[in-house]
């Protein structure tokens, strides 16, 4: 990974008293990966629920720190977000950085991606719900960060019944999309990530509009509609677009979700619709419920980004 492309100016104290002192660990593990384990605890002083996200700052040998700093400062960038989890308080261990956050009781919408039908969102629900992460991805993009890993089980709901709001996790991938000089190993999520990804293009902005696209279509359907018998053949499908439409699984569903869907699963970036037209998408407006003030989406900056700004190539070495 090149180090050179990570954001490591931070705001927040590490403090190096021990977390113990002031937290709980409670009920079993909420996440998992590689190199980060998230459980639920809660404030000894304030009887609060959070969930503790514990990195390891060395890999393979090698010193992250500077990574873990990096998705410290995405979620510091992106503290005035409503959908972005909110970071509350960081710890830091000879062998650790506990990176302390708002608790999402909901859990990952994955797990009501793949419900049954009377527990699986209904379309309003997704429209309610895709409006959301698109507000959170503008927030990002209007930043100028990209998150490049978008997937069911990285947006989380404040509440599963009743249906909450989302909030985005997992910045450890983000990065911004302005300084990025070399990507050198895939990122994401192979059902989720972006042809030019694949094909050692630039990423841009407009690779998590396509992670957009996907998600979209998991939530209406249930059904990842790139994925293969294995990795390979799932590349092949998102490098050839190969995606259907199939009435068995699109029933019910109105023509405008597949032609939103339509307008993120293109192969060329360039092409793709940006968040803000996202928003402007006659799926997501025709029904506009009332909008509660929180879904605003803080006033454009000076330094917007308008169109999807590329970054230098990527030199993909990792193999998947
Ligand atoms: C009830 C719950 C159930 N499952 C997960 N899964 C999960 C998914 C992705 C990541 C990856 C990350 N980061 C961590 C956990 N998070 C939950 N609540 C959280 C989790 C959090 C913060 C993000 C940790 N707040 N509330």
């Amino acid at each position: 990974m090149d180090r050179s492309s990570l954001v490591t100016q931070t705001q927040t104290i590490l403090r190096t008293d021990p977390f113990n002192d002031n937290y709980r660990v409670v009920g079993k593990e909420l996440g998992r990966g590689k190199f980060a384990v998230v459980k639920k605890c809660v404030e000894l002083l304030t009887g609060k629920e959070y969930a503790a996200k514990f990195l390891r700052k060395r890999r393979k040998g090698e010193d992250c720190r500077n990574d873990i700093l990096n998705e410290i400062a995405v979620l510091e960038m992106a503290r005035f977000s409503p959908y972005v989890v909110d970071l509350h308080e960081v710890y830091e261990t000879n062998s650790e950085i506990i990176l302390v956050m708002e608790y999402a009781a909901g859990g990952e919408i994955f797990n009501q991606c793949v419900a049954d039908q009377d527990e699986a969102f209904t379309e309003k629900d997704v429209i309610r719900l895709i409006r959301q992460i698109l507000q959170g991805v503008l927030y990002l993009h209007r930043n100028n960060f990209v998150h490049l890993d978008l997937k069911p089980q990285n947006i989380l709901l404040t509440s599963s019944n009743p249906l909450g709001d989302i909030r985005i996790v997992d910045f450890g991938l983000s990065r911004q999309v302005d300084n990025v000089k070399e990507v050198r190993e895939i990122l994401g999520t192979p059902e989720y990530v972006a042809p030019e990804v694949l094909s050692y293009e630039p990423i841009s902005t407009a690779t998590d509009m396509w992670s957009v696209g996907v998600l979209t279509y998991v939530m209406l359907t249930g059904v990842s509609p790139f994925l293969g018998d294995n990795k390979q053949e799932t590349f092949l499908n998102i490098s050839q677009v190969a995606i259907e439409y199939p009435q068995e699984e699109f029933e019910g569903i109105s023509e405008l979700a597949i032609d939103f869907i339509k307008s993120l699963l293109i192969k060329n970036p360039r092409k793709r619709a940006r968040a803000d037209q996202c928003l402007k998408h006659a799926w997501l407006t025709s029904c506009q419920e009332p909008e509660s003030p929180k879904d605003k989406t803080l006033e454009p900056k000076e330094s917007q980004v308008e169109s999807p700004e590329t970054t230098e190539k990527i030199v993909l070495l990792a193999s998947y």
